[in-house]
């Protein structure tokens, strides 16, 4: 099939927090020769620049004029992509569960959607890209030729986190886990502006018993058949 863009089709992930989203859109990406946005690593940048900056989460000027003066960009070196904010390395500071809660928080400001959503067309643009987040397929790029929802039950979820965060020798319960991870979906679902929710024409995963490698044959033969069909289903 001749691409639809420049580059090749959009496919936007979106989906609630821990279901998988940032594995399936680097692994999906790399098999694709696709380039990967992870969106929320932008949320999170703006989120750790308005705490070092003092911005409290509810003060929309100040938050409009940080991200104005804060440019986020990805330095991709082989399989690893670096984020950055205004050259600064933030990629594991804005890791921390702390830092998670807060951007759930500010992301539901609407000058941050805003600044976010302007970046984000202009990095997905020119197609042959996967943009992996919450309003994606909805708000982002309604248009994007192929979409997913991938999601889990909280229990999975939080137990993935939990695994994650115990690799990385961090002290929390199972129990703790699930409920910042319920927490992060209410706040994400139920915001007025670009709510997490499921596009209508998205495909919908559940990847509660699915191995990674088996959501990505899914997610490769899905894209591969609308590629074949000519973009759109
Ligand atoms: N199908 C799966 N089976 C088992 N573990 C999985 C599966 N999918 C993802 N994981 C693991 O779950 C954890 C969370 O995955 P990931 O970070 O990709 O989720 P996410 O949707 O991007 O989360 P967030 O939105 O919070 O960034 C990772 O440790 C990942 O390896
Ligand atoms: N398109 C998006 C992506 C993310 N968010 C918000 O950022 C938080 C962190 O996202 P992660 O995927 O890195 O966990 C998330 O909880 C959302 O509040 C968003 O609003 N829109």
């Amino acid at each position: 099939m001749s691409a639809v863009r420049e580059n090749g089709v959009i496919v936007a992930i979106d989906g609630p927090s821990g279901a998988g989203k940032s594995s399936l859109t680097k692994l999906l990406a790399k098999r694709l020769g696709y380039i990967h946005i992870d969106t929320g690593a932008m949320f999170r940048a703006v989120a750790l620049s308005a705490k070092r900056a003092g911005i409290a989460s509810d003060d929309d000027k100040g938050l409009a004029e940080l991200c104005q003066g804060l440019e986020i960009s990805f330095a991709r070196d082989g399989e690893t992509c670096r984020v950055l904010a205004n050259g600064e390395d933030v990629s594991s500071e804005i890791r921390t569960e702390e830092i998670g809660l807060l951007t759930s928080t500010i992301s539901a400001r609407k000058p941050v959607r805003q600044a976010l959503l302007e970046m984000q067309r202009r990095m997905g643009a020119k197609g042959g890209v996967i943009l992996e987040g919450r309003d994606i397929g909805t708000v982002v790029f309604p248009d994007a030729e192929v979409k997913f929802f991938l999601s889990a039950s909280a229990e999975e979820r939080g137990r993935r986190r939990y695994l994650e965060l115990a690799a990385r020798g961090e002290s929390a319960t199972l129990e703790e886990t699930i409920a910042k991870v319920i927490q992060r979906d209410r706040q994400d679902e139920g915001r007025e502006h670009a709510p997490l929710k499921q596009a209508e024409d998205a495909v919908p995963i559940d990847s509660t018993s699915l191995s990674i490698e088996q959501v990505l044959e899914l997610m490769e033969r899905t894209v591969k058949e609308r590629l074949a069909q000519g973009g759109k289903g």
